[in-house]
Protein backbone atom coordinates (compact mmCIF):
# COMPACT_ATOMS: atom_id res chain seq x y z
CA UNK A 1 0.00 0.00 0.00
CA UNK A 2 1.06 3.66 -0.62
CA UNK A 3 2.24 6.30 2.17
CA UNK A 4 0.24 8.85 -0.21
CA UNK A 5 -2.27 8.11 -2.68
CA UNK A 6 -3.46 11.19 -4.68
CA UNK A 7 -6.38 9.75 -7.42
CA UNK A 8 -7.97 12.08 -10.36
CA UNK A 9 -7.33 15.31 -7.81
CA UNK A 10 -9.54 18.68 -9.14
CA UNK A 11 -9.11 21.70 -7.09
CA UNK A 12 -10.41 24.92 -8.80
CA UNK A 13 -10.51 28.73 -6.94
CA UNK A 14 -12.93 30.79 -7.08
CA UNK A 15 -10.94 34.47 -8.40
CA UNK A 16 -11.61 37.84 -9.34
CA UNK A 17 -10.94 38.86 -12.59
CA UNK A 18 -9.58 42.53 -13.86
CA UNK A 19 -12.65 43.85 -14.05
CA UNK A 20 -14.02 42.29 -10.91
CA UNK A 21 -16.49 39.72 -12.11
CA UNK A 22 -15.60 35.85 -10.16
CA UNK A 23 -14.44 33.64 -12.17
CA UNK A 24 -13.17 30.39 -11.62
CA UNK A 25 -9.50 28.92 -12.06
CA UNK A 26 -8.79 25.13 -12.62
CA UNK A 27 -5.72 24.42 -10.66
CA UNK A 28 -5.22 20.80 -10.10
CA UNK A 29 -7.32 18.40 -12.79
CA UNK A 30 -6.68 14.68 -13.36
CA UNK A 31 -3.63 14.80 -10.73
CA UNK A 32 -2.62 11.07 -9.62
CA UNK A 33 0.27 10.67 -7.57
CA UNK A 34 1.75 7.63 -5.47
CA UNK A 35 4.32 8.16 -2.60
CA UNK A 36 5.79 4.89 -0.73
CA UNK A 37 6.45 4.85 2.70
CA UNK A 38 9.57 6.13 3.52
CA UNK A 39 10.47 7.46 0.17
CA UNK A 40 12.19 10.92 -0.68
CA UNK A 41 9.71 12.14 -3.56
CA UNK A 42 10.10 15.88 -5.10
CA UNK A 43 7.24 17.58 -7.06
CA UNK A 44 9.31 19.94 -9.73
CA UNK A 45 7.05 21.82 -12.07
CA UNK A 46 6.31 25.75 -13.28
CA UNK A 47 5.37 28.41 -10.98
CA UNK A 48 1.73 28.26 -10.57
CA UNK A 49 0.95 24.65 -11.13
CA UNK A 50 -0.51 23.95 -7.98
CA UNK A 51 2.65 22.41 -6.27
CA UNK A 52 1.97 24.12 -2.75
CA UNK A 53 -2.09 23.70 -3.49
CA UNK A 54 -1.11 19.81 -3.38
CA UNK A 55 0.85 20.37 -0.91
CA UNK A 56 -1.68 22.19 1.40
CA UNK A 57 -3.98 19.34 0.88
CA UNK A 58 -1.50 16.75 2.15
CA UNK A 59 -1.26 18.97 5.35
CA UNK A 60 -5.24 19.24 5.56
CA UNK A 61 -4.97 22.43 5.09
CA UNK A 62 -7.11 22.29 1.84
CA UNK A 63 -9.42 20.37 0.14
CA UNK A 64 -9.94 18.89 -3.17
CA UNK A 65 -13.09 19.22 -5.07
CA UNK A 66 -13.09 16.20 -6.79
CA UNK A 67 -10.92 12.98 -6.44
CA UNK A 68 -9.37 10.92 -3.79
CA UNK A 69 -6.43 11.91 -1.16
CA UNK A 70 -5.35 9.27 0.93
CA UNK A 71 -2.65 8.41 3.60
CA UNK A 72 -2.15 5.07 4.48
CA UNK A 73 -5.28 4.08 3.21
CA UNK A 74 -7.45 6.55 4.80
CA UNK A 75 -8.95 9.93 3.52
CA UNK A 76 -7.00 13.24 4.82
CA UNK A 77 -9.53 14.51 6.67
CA UNK A 78 -11.12 11.78 8.00
CA UNK A 79 -8.41 10.91 10.99
CA UNK A 80 -5.71 13.18 12.28
CA UNK A 81 -2.06 12.31 10.89
CA UNK A 82 1.38 12.96 11.81
CA UNK A 83 2.65 15.60 9.48
CA UNK A 84 5.54 18.23 9.65
CA UNK A 85 5.17 20.85 7.10
CA UNK A 86 8.76 23.41 7.00
CA UNK A 87 7.78 26.55 4.43
CA UNK A 88 9.78 28.70 2.48
CA UNK A 89 9.47 31.26 5.71
CA UNK A 90 10.54 30.20 8.02
CA UNK A 91 7.57 30.48 10.24
CA UNK A 92 9.32 30.77 13.68
CA UNK A 93 7.45 31.80 16.98
CA UNK A 94 9.50 35.55 17.15
CA UNK A 95 9.15 35.44 20.98
CA UNK A 96 10.24 31.82 21.70
CA UNK A 97 13.92 30.96 21.78
CA UNK A 98 15.43 28.78 19.17
CA UNK A 99 15.27 25.88 21.46
CA UNK A 100 11.43 27.12 22.50
CA UNK A 101 10.96 27.11 19.17
CA UNK A 102 11.88 23.16 18.40
CA UNK A 103 10.06 22.63 21.43
CA UNK A 104 6.53 23.70 20.53
CA UNK A 105 6.01 19.97 18.47
CA UNK A 106 7.16 18.29 21.69
CA UNK A 107 4.89 20.23 24.09
CA UNK A 108 1.89 19.36 21.75
CA UNK A 109 2.87 16.16 22.09
CA UNK A 110 2.73 16.58 25.95
CA UNK A 111 6.01 15.37 27.10
CA UNK A 112 7.60 17.28 29.81
CA UNK A 113 10.23 20.07 29.83
CA UNK A 114 13.02 17.70 30.66
CA UNK A 115 12.51 15.46 27.98
CA UNK A 116 11.45 18.32 25.60
CA UNK A 117 15.10 20.32 26.31
CA UNK A 118 17.01 16.80 25.57
CA UNK A 119 15.08 16.10 22.40
CA UNK A 120 15.39 19.51 20.97
CA UNK A 121 18.89 19.85 21.90
CA UNK A 122 19.89 16.55 20.07
CA UNK A 123 17.99 18.02 16.67
CA UNK A 124 19.85 21.53 17.19
CA UNK A 125 22.89 19.56 17.60
CA UNK A 126 21.86 17.26 14.39
CA UNK A 127 21.67 20.98 12.23
CA UNK A 128 24.77 22.67 13.97
CA UNK A 129 22.94 24.73 16.10
CA UNK A 130 23.42 23.85 19.13
CA UNK A 131 25.07 27.04 20.38
CA UNK A 132 22.46 29.05 19.22
CA UNK A 133 19.38 27.65 21.87
CA UNK A 134 18.83 30.71 24.06
CA UNK A 135 19.11 33.37 20.58
CA UNK A 136 15.85 34.83 19.22
CA UNK A 137 14.57 34.37 15.44
CA UNK A 138 15.99 37.69 14.83
CA UNK A 139 19.25 37.12 16.06
CA UNK A 140 19.71 34.19 13.27
CA UNK A 141 20.54 34.56 9.55
CA UNK A 142 18.19 32.76 7.05
CA UNK A 143 20.07 29.71 6.78
CA UNK A 144 20.42 29.36 10.85
CA UNK A 145 16.32 30.15 11.02
CA UNK A 146 15.54 27.23 8.35
CA UNK A 147 17.86 25.27 10.23
CA UNK A 148 15.85 25.99 13.27
CA UNK A 149 12.52 25.39 11.28
CA UNK A 150 14.16 21.81 10.24
CA UNK A 151 14.93 20.91 13.88
CA UNK A 152 11.91 21.79 14.71
CA UNK A 153 10.12 19.33 12.35
CA UNK A 154 12.32 16.65 12.97
CA UNK A 155 12.00 16.90 16.89
CA UNK A 156 8.81 16.33 16.64
CA UNK A 157 9.34 13.33 14.28
CA UNK A 158 6.31 13.38 12.17
CA UNK A 159 5.53 10.17 9.92
CA UNK A 160 5.36 12.42 6.59
CA UNK A 161 7.26 15.71 5.76
CA UNK A 162 6.12 18.13 3.97
CA UNK A 163 8.55 20.63 2.30
CA UNK A 164 7.58 23.96 0.32
CA UNK A 165 10.79 25.24 -1.13
CA UNK A 166 12.50 25.18 2.40
CA UNK A 167 15.77 26.45 0.90
CA UNK A 168 14.02 28.97 -2.11
CA UNK A 169 15.26 32.05 0.08
CA UNK A 170 18.78 31.05 1.06
CA UNK A 171 22.01 31.69 -0.64
CA UNK A 172 23.35 29.61 -2.92
CA UNK A 173 26.17 28.64 -0.65
CA UNK A 174 23.41 27.72 2.43
CA UNK A 175 21.01 26.40 0.19
CA UNK A 176 24.48 23.62 -0.40
CA UNK A 177 24.74 23.04 3.16
CA UNK A 178 21.28 22.29 3.77
CA UNK A 179 20.99 20.32 0.88
CA UNK A 180 23.42 17.61 2.08
CA UNK A 181 22.45 17.98 5.94
CA UNK A 182 19.01 17.21 5.01
CA UNK A 183 20.46 14.14 2.89
CA UNK A 184 22.24 12.46 5.71
CA UNK A 185 19.16 13.09 8.24
CA UNK A 186 17.22 11.56 6.11
CA UNK A 187 19.45 9.09 5.00
CA UNK A 188 19.37 8.55 8.84
CA UNK A 189 16.05 8.38 9.44
CA UNK A 190 14.31 7.16 6.41
CA UNK A 191 11.13 9.52 7.04
CA UNK A 192 8.24 10.04 3.98
CA UNK A 193 8.92 13.51 2.91
CA UNK A 194 7.21 15.36 0.07
CA UNK A 195 9.41 18.43 -1.20
CA UNK A 196 8.82 21.23 -3.59
CA UNK A 197 11.22 22.91 -5.33
CA UNK A 198 12.08 24.88 -8.58
CA UNK A 199 15.28 23.71 -9.04
CA UNK A 200 16.12 20.09 -10.88
CA UNK A 201 19.34 20.03 -9.41
CA UNK A 202 18.30 19.90 -5.97
CA UNK A 203 15.50 17.47 -6.77
CA UNK A 204 17.83 14.89 -8.07
CA UNK A 205 20.23 15.34 -5.28
CA UNK A 206 17.73 14.44 -2.72
CA UNK A 207 14.93 12.88 -4.47
CA UNK A 208 14.00 8.57 -5.05
CA UNK A 209 11.81 9.80 -7.53
CA UNK A 210 10.72 13.21 -9.03
CA UNK A 211 7.14 13.98 -9.83
CA UNK A 212 7.81 16.23 -13.16
CA UNK A 213 4.01 18.41 -13.43
CA UNK A 214 2.42 19.97 -16.35
CA UNK A 215 1.67 23.98 -16.59
CA UNK A 216 -1.63 24.63 -15.38
CA UNK A 217 -3.83 23.13 -14.32
CA UNK A 218 -1.25 21.06 -13.27
CA UNK A 219 -0.89 17.18 -13.50
CA UNK A 220 1.80 14.76 -12.87
CA UNK A 221 2.97 14.53 -16.30
CA UNK A 222 6.21 11.80 -15.41
CA UNK A 223 7.77 10.41 -12.66
CA UNK A 224 11.52 9.34 -13.16
CA UNK A 225 13.57 7.30 -11.33
CA UNK A 226 16.93 8.80 -9.77
CA UNK A 227 18.64 5.48 -9.33
CA UNK A 228 21.96 7.20 -7.78
CA UNK A 229 23.68 5.43 -5.38
CA UNK A 230 23.23 6.28 -1.53
CA UNK A 231 24.54 7.96 0.75
CA UNK A 232 25.24 11.01 -1.68
CA UNK A 233 27.66 13.79 -1.55
CA UNK A 234 28.43 16.92 -3.61
CA UNK A 235 30.55 14.73 -6.05
CA UNK A 236 27.44 13.08 -7.32
CA UNK A 237 26.39 16.29 -8.98
CA UNK A 238 29.19 15.80 -11.67
CA UNK A 239 28.33 12.21 -12.15
CA UNK A 240 27.38 11.46 -15.99
CA UNK A 241 24.33 10.01 -14.53
CA UNK A 242 23.40 12.83 -12.95
CA UNK A 243 24.01 15.20 -15.64
CA UNK A 244 21.72 12.48 -17.57
CA UNK A 245 18.81 13.04 -15.55
CA UNK A 246 18.82 16.54 -15.40
CA UNK A 247 19.22 16.57 -19.27
CA UNK A 248 16.51 14.39 -19.27
CA UNK A 249 14.38 16.33 -16.78
CA UNK A 250 15.05 19.38 -18.38
CA UNK A 251 13.21 18.40 -21.39
CA UNK A 252 10.28 17.30 -19.87
CA UNK A 253 10.07 20.76 -17.66
CA UNK A 254 10.99 22.97 -20.42
CA UNK A 255 7.50 23.27 -22.63
CA UNK A 256 6.03 23.28 -19.54
CA UNK A 257 7.67 26.33 -18.52
CA UNK A 258 7.00 27.88 -21.53
CA UNK A 259 3.15 26.86 -21.43
CA UNK A 260 3.06 28.51 -18.21
CA UNK A 261 4.17 31.71 -19.78
CA UNK A 262 1.99 31.70 -22.57
CA UNK A 263 -0.87 31.12 -20.87
CA UNK A 264 -2.13 34.39 -19.69
CA UNK A 265 -3.91 34.37 -16.17
CA UNK A 266 -7.19 33.21 -17.58
CA UNK A 267 -9.00 35.47 -15.12
CA UNK A 268 -7.79 38.27 -16.76
CA UNK A 269 -10.55 37.20 -19.62
CA UNK A 270 -12.68 36.04 -17.50
CA UNK A 271 -12.39 32.06 -18.33
CA UNK A 272 -10.82 28.73 -17.30
CA UNK A 273 -8.31 28.65 -19.82
CA UNK A 274 -7.41 30.92 -22.66
CA UNK A 275 -4.39 30.73 -24.93
CA UNK A 276 -2.88 33.95 -25.64
CA UNK A 277 -0.47 34.02 -28.89
CA UNK A 278 2.31 31.76 -27.74
CA UNK A 279 6.03 33.06 -26.74
CA UNK A 280 7.78 30.79 -30.11
CA UNK A 281 5.32 32.62 -32.33
CA UNK A 282 5.80 36.33 -30.72
CA UNK A 283 9.92 35.38 -30.85
CA UNK A 284 9.54 34.08 -34.11
CA UNK A 285 7.69 37.89 -35.01
CA UNK A 286 10.39 39.60 -33.19
CA UNK A 287 12.83 38.12 -35.43
CA UNK A 288 10.98 38.48 -38.30
CA UNK A 289 10.85 42.56 -37.93
CA UNK A 290 14.23 42.45 -36.62
CA UNK A 291 15.69 40.96 -40.46
CA UNK A 292 13.10 43.15 -41.97
CA UNK A 293 15.22 46.31 -40.59
CA UNK A 294 18.28 44.71 -41.45
CA UNK A 295 17.36 44.21 -45.05
CA UNK A 296 16.19 47.48 -45.29
CA UNK A 297 19.24 49.14 -43.89
CA UNK A 298 21.08 47.33 -45.84
CA UNK A 299 20.05 48.41 -48.96
CA UNK A 300 19.90 51.99 -48.11
CA UNK A 301 23.61 51.63 -47.62
CA UNK A 302 24.09 50.08 -50.91
N1 LIG B 1 -6.80 30.08 -1.94
C1 LIG B 1 -6.66 30.45 -3.19
N2 LIG B 1 -7.57 31.25 -3.80
C2 LIG B 1 -7.44 31.62 -5.09
N3 LIG B 1 -6.41 31.24 -5.88
C3 LIG B 1 -5.48 30.46 -5.34
C4 LIG B 1 -5.54 30.02 -3.98
N4 LIG B 1 -4.46 29.23 -3.73
C5 LIG B 1 -3.77 29.20 -4.88
N5 LIG B 1 -4.36 29.92 -5.84
C6 LIG B 1 -3.91 30.07 -7.24
O1 LIG B 1 -3.70 28.78 -7.73
C7 LIG B 1 -2.58 28.73 -8.60
C8 LIG B 1 -1.63 27.68 -8.13
O2 LIG B 1 -1.04 28.09 -6.91
P1 LIG B 1 0.08 27.24 -6.17
O3 LIG B 1 0.62 28.10 -5.08
O4 LIG B 1 -0.45 25.91 -5.81
O5 LIG B 1 1.15 27.05 -7.34
P2 LIG B 1 2.67 26.58 -7.27
O6 LIG B 1 2.86 25.56 -8.33
O7 LIG B 1 3.03 26.19 -5.87
O8 LIG B 1 3.40 27.94 -7.67
P3 LIG B 1 4.86 28.49 -7.29
O9 LIG B 1 5.82 27.51 -7.85
O10 LIG B 1 4.92 29.81 -8.00
O11 LIG B 1 4.91 28.61 -5.79
C9 LIG B 1 -2.01 30.15 -8.62
O12 LIG B 1 -2.47 30.82 -9.77
C10 LIG B 1 -2.57 30.77 -7.35
O13 LIG B 1 -2.72 32.16 -7.51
Amino acid sequence: MSKIQASKIHRQFQVNNDFGKKTKLTVLDDFNLQVREGEFLSILGPSGCGKSTFLNMLAGLDKQDDGQLLIDGDPVGDRSFDRGMVFQGYALFPWRTVLENVEIGLQIRGLEKKEREEIAKYYLTMVGLAAFANRYPHQLSGGMKQRVAIARVLAYQPDIMLMDEPFAALDAQTRETLQLELIRIWEADKKTIVFITHSIDEAILLSDRVAVMTARPGKVKEIIDVSLPRPRSEEIRNSSEFTQIRQYAWSLIKDEVTKAQVYQESVEQGQDTIMVQPIISLQQKFKDMIQKRIGEHNEKIG
